[in-house]
């Protein structure tokens, strides 16, 4: 059997990376810091995904064991040495903390003169995800290891699409998740051409991919949670019955069409169902998807390559109107969660600082005239 390791035990990485991976014959090191997690995955060696459907059909994954990456450190680098494929799903802040083990992975695998090519797949929402961590994973390798690393070691950018909300199952490894699913893998990058994922789309070019994906689902998703939360609202469901926000949700994608279409070579047609499908999939009565869960981290969502700051430049660029995108820019600036420390940790910084000095670093933004109107926005929400 092939063996994967997969970094981050949690909604994606089981209720959509294992899936795909086990069905396709790989047995899984899963590797995280939550113990309950691991210690499940290592008891029982196997797990239940249930598709948020009407029959709740379930899936059962097995051929699957768990290594602590805080307690056992030398157990991942050993897993990684001997590994088919590495995976992430770990969210792109965290990604810098694991880096170092991929690196001690790749060393040892040229110690061990194991030149057999492998793929290391970044499975986060962001543009770049994999070449971002071999940012890091770089920072760590010798040049010896780096001339190894660009000979056998490939980082293919890649993106994810499958809702799976936050789960509260007595069982720990349990997993909801809604039936939709795509996972593509840019095939420019890879090194280990010997197997292709079934069930896993290849593209020659990612881009036109991960822009559809990231512009509409995630915008999408975080415009509704933004406004929801702005109108005090607890989970999408209640937000989507909310004609306000399932306007502000297509105004959203109506300019994110407009950009897709001027980039790439959709038709308008494809896009709009895509747009509809997607509306479906938020209002799936089937998942409970909090409101905190679709808006955590809006430091990173407010980044200038993220899900709103970026396609409103690019919108710009191309002289095209990006109102409704900038008005969910101006409600993150108004959201509040004690549990998220980036939401806190923006509104201290509102507090105590000058507001357009904080839009200029969160959005990394040098344009004066788009920081004036951001600036502008976020006043009438704050
Ligand atoms: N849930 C979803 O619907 C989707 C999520 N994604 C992306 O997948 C990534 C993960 O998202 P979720 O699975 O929803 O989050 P999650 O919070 O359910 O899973 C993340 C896992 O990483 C673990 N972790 C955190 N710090 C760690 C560390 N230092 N070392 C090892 N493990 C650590 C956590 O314990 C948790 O099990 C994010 O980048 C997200 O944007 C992508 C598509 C869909
Ligand atoms: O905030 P993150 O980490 O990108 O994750 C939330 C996102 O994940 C998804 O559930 C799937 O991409 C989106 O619907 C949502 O926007």
């Amino acid at each position: 059997m092939k063996k994967a390791v997969h970094f981050g035990a949690g909604n994606i990485g089981r209720g959509f990376i294992g899936e795909i991976l086990s069905q396709n014959g790989f047995t899984i090191d899963f590797i995280d810091v939550n113990e309950a997690i691991i210690d499940a995955l290592n008891d029982r060696g196997s797990y239940t995904i249930e598709l948020a459907n009407e029959g709740h059909d379930k899936i059962e994954i097995s051929g699957v064991a768990g290594i602590n990456n805080a307690k056992n450190p030398e157990a991942v680098v050993s897993a990684i040495a001997e590994t088919d494929v590495v995976t992430t799903a770990i969210g792109p802040n965290i990604l810098p903390f694991i880096s170092g083990l991929i690196a001690q992975g790749i060393q040892k695998r040229r110690e061990a003169n194991n030149t057999a090519p492998l793929d290391v797949i970044a499975c986060e929402n962001m543009i770049g995800g994999s070449d971002f961590l071999l940012e890091k994973v770089k920072e760590d390798l010798s040049a010896e290891d780096l001339a190894f690393q660009a000979e056998h070691i490939g980082f293919p950018n890649a993106a994810v699409d499958r809702i799976v909300p936050g789960q509260s199952h007595e069982d720990p490894l349990y997993v909801v998740v809604e039936p939709f699913h795509e996972w593509v893998i840019d095939e420019s990058g890879l090194k280990n051409t010997s197997f292709k994922l079934e069930g896993v789309h290849y593209a020659s070019n990612l881009d036109p991919f991960i822009e559809r994906k990231l512009f509409s689902v995630n915008s999408g998703h975080a415009t509704v949670a933004y406004n929801s939360a702005y109108k005090g609202y607890k989970t999408i469901l209640e937000g989507l019955q909310d004609d306000e926000i399932v306007t502000a949700l297509k105004n959203v994608q109506a300019e994110t069409r407009a950009l897709l279409l001027a980039k790439w070579d959709f038709t308008e047609e494809d896009l709009l169902a895509y747009h509809n499908t997607i509306i479906d999939r938020f209002a799936n009565p089937q998942i409970i998807d909090e409101v905190s869960r679709v808006a955590r981290t809006p430091i990173r969502k407010l980044g200038y390559d993220e899900r709103f700051i970026r396609p409103i430049r690019e919108l710009k660029a191309n002289g095209k109107g990006y109102g409704a995108h900038l008005d969910v820019v101006g409600k993150i600036f108004s959201y509040k969660d004690v549990e998220d420390p980036q939401a806190v940790e923006l509104q201290e910084r509102l507090a105590n600082e000058r507001l357009v000095d904080v839009i200029k670093e969160v959005t990394g933004l040098k344009d004066a005239d788009l920081i004036a109107e951001i600036e502008a926005v976020a006043k009438k929400y704050i």
